[in-house]
């Protein structure tokens, strides 16, 4: 039987029946099991509200208990993270009481957790004003003040990671608020839409915090086998569906992300429908396009532009960020991501003019074209990137093949490091190669410039005639933007000097910090984060 279909019964029999119900319910809740409890709750507020309509008497008693029910039932759903109805639950409860202190409190928390930092802080401000403030306003005000530097954060993205970092990412990572940035969706030369910076920002400046859809975490045995990564995919896209399932501005938010076709013809959303107070405004999504979208969108945490700060860095981690999903693949990009918690930071990796797109590398630009180019088609597009078609031309140059056969997999078996160095480095003298060229082919054989510059012995025999290494780095840099193996290389320079360069050289090395790190830390903090660095080998 339906439980709306259920009879009215008598007012006696009907009360006990309730009571029963409710002390089930409220067991279910403190057992936390939070799927049973809605459903108990449920089946309370059915009776709770039949009684109510059919009878005027003990009605403020059945009200109150219909407040508290529904109060109860939307903590509950707002455990399995369904948000839209535990806050139509907290409003149909505050209908009844508008200052009920338990319901105010739970709506903040649920508010929050959406990023919606105004609306909670309305809803903590008016539950302080509740007579059963007194008991729990040391947890209210700690709510208060959480709202209070969430909103002020999301408007100024003054973010500081300082203490965290020093501390050695002891504890969880400090909490973040949604932050949108100068940027903007805009059609792209590249395809279809791309983020676009709306004003001049310099190497490290923030672009966007975004929190994840969903995110699926864990750990990789060294050599596992295809199955562990597709029972986590799996597993997200699990996670996805449920979101989405859930709320119907997630499962919006999702339809507007490409499927990778017909890309040209997609919408250009308006900034403000990823704001966090924004209403839903947008049209819905089917869910069976969802697994197209997420093969397009997903991004893995530790991938070659990004860098996870704090213990997640242990875990091989996948997710979905949905502005982050606008940014497009550059073999030269200009930003990169910080991963903290479920949250990441996009950022400026080198200076960046008004009207520039913003992008990021899928797949590692320290990389030759000819793996670059097989990565791309792995993403199912053809990177027709300015580097790439450069890069084409050049790869038939026999010093190109050269090289390619001295360095990576097939190191060893080629001419020596240094030699292929001197020849790439002659080569573009006499091919004329001028200005961010040189950084394009001078990345993509970062690993054998790598090599020889942290060889004394290479560097005794070859360091005179190649190119200094600051002179590669600045132009490595311009190129690709700030990466952590090239300040590693900076900062192991700078410590076999004795941190002889002094402050002049110190600052370069914070520039280039702050580039794979953003301006989230203080110069201490970005000293110590480099120091782990100098200490930390790269696998290449
Ligand atoms: C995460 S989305 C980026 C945003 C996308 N352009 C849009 O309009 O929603 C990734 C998709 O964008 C396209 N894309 C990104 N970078 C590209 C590039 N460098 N060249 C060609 N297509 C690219 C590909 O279709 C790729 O599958």
């Amino acid at each position: 039987m339906a439980m709306e279909d259920q009879e009215l019964k008598d007012p006696e029999m009907a009360e006990a029946e309730m009571q029963v119900i409710r002390s089930r319910a409220t067991e279910l809740l403190l057992r936390e099991e939070w799927n049973d409890a809605v459903y108990t709750y449920s089946q309370f507020i059915t009776l709770c509200r039949n009684q109510t309509a059919a009878t005027d008497h003990h009605l403020p008693k059945l009200q109150k208990s219909l407040c508290l029910a529904l109060c109860n039932r939307a903590e509950a759903r707002s455990k399995l993270r369904n948000f839209e109805e535990a806050l139509k639950d907290c409003d149909e409860a505050l209908k009844i009481e508008c200052t009920h202190f338990k319901t105010l409190l739970c709506k903040g928390k649920i508010l929050l957790n959406l990023n919606r930092y105004s609306s909670a802080l309305e809803c903590f401000k008016t539950a302080l004003v509740d007579p059963q403030v007194s008991g729990s306003s040391e947890n209210l005000n700690g709510y208060l003040e959480k709202c209070k530097m969430f909103q002020h954060l999301s408007k100024t993205g003054a973010f500081d990671l300082s203490d965290w970092i020093l501390n050695g990412f002891s504890g969880k990572p400090p909490e973040l608020a949604e932050f949108i940035g100068p940027v903007q969706i805009r059609r792209s030369g590249i395809s279809g839409r791309g983020l676009f910076a709306t004003k001049n920002v310099d190497s490290g400046t923030l672009l966007l915090v975004t929190k994840a859809i969903a995110i699926e975490r864990g750990i990789l045995p060294e050599n596992c086998d295809e199955n562990a990564q597709l029972v986590m995919w799996k597993n997200f896209v699990d996670k996805v569906t449920d979101s989405a399932t859930k709320s119907t501005k997630t499962k919006n938010l999702i339809g507007l992300l490409s499927t990778g076709e017909a890309e040209d013809d997609l919408d250009v959303p308006e900034m403000s429908v990823f704001k966090p107070e924004t209403e839903d405004q947008i049209r819905s999504t089917e869910m069976s396009k969802i697994l197209s979208v997420l093969d397009i969108n997903a991004l893995v945490e530790d991938a070659a532009s990004a860098k996870v700060l704090g213990k997640n860095s242990d875990y091989y981690g996948v997710g979905l960020w949905v502005l982050a999903s606008f940014i497009n693949h550059s073999c030269s990009p200009n930003a990169r991501r910080l991963h903290i918690g479920d949250h990441i930071m996009v950022h400026a990796a080198r200076d960046i003019k008004t009207g520039e797109e913003i992008t990021f590398s899928y797949f590692d630009p320290l990389s030759p074209w000819k793996d670059r180019k097989r990565m791309s088609e792995t993403w199912g597009f053809n990177c027709k990137c300015k580097r790439c078609r450069f890069e084409e031309q050049m790869s038939k140059k026999e010093e190109i093949k050269e090289i390619e056969m001295g360095g990576g997999s097939e190191r060893g078996r080629g001419i020596e490091t240094g030699a292929a160095i001197y020849k790439l480095e002659e080569g573009m003298r006499r091919w004329m190669v001028r200005g961010k060229e040189k950084g394009y082919l001078r990345a993509s054989f970062w690993e054998s410039y790598f090599e020889v510059f942290s060889s004394e012995k290479a560097m005794k025999k070859w360091g005179r005639r190649i190119q200094g290494m600051e002179m590669v780095v600045e132009s490595v840099v311009d190129a690709v933007g700030s990466d952590e193996r090239v300040v590693k290389t900076m900062v192991e320079r700078f410590k076999r000097n004795g941190n002889g360069g002094g402050a002049l050289e110190m600052e370069r090395v914070l520039k280039l910090g702050r580039g794979v790190y953003g301006k989230v830390m203080k110069k201490q903090a970005l000293r110590s984060l480099l120091e782990l660095v100098g200490s930390h080998e790269y696998a290449y």
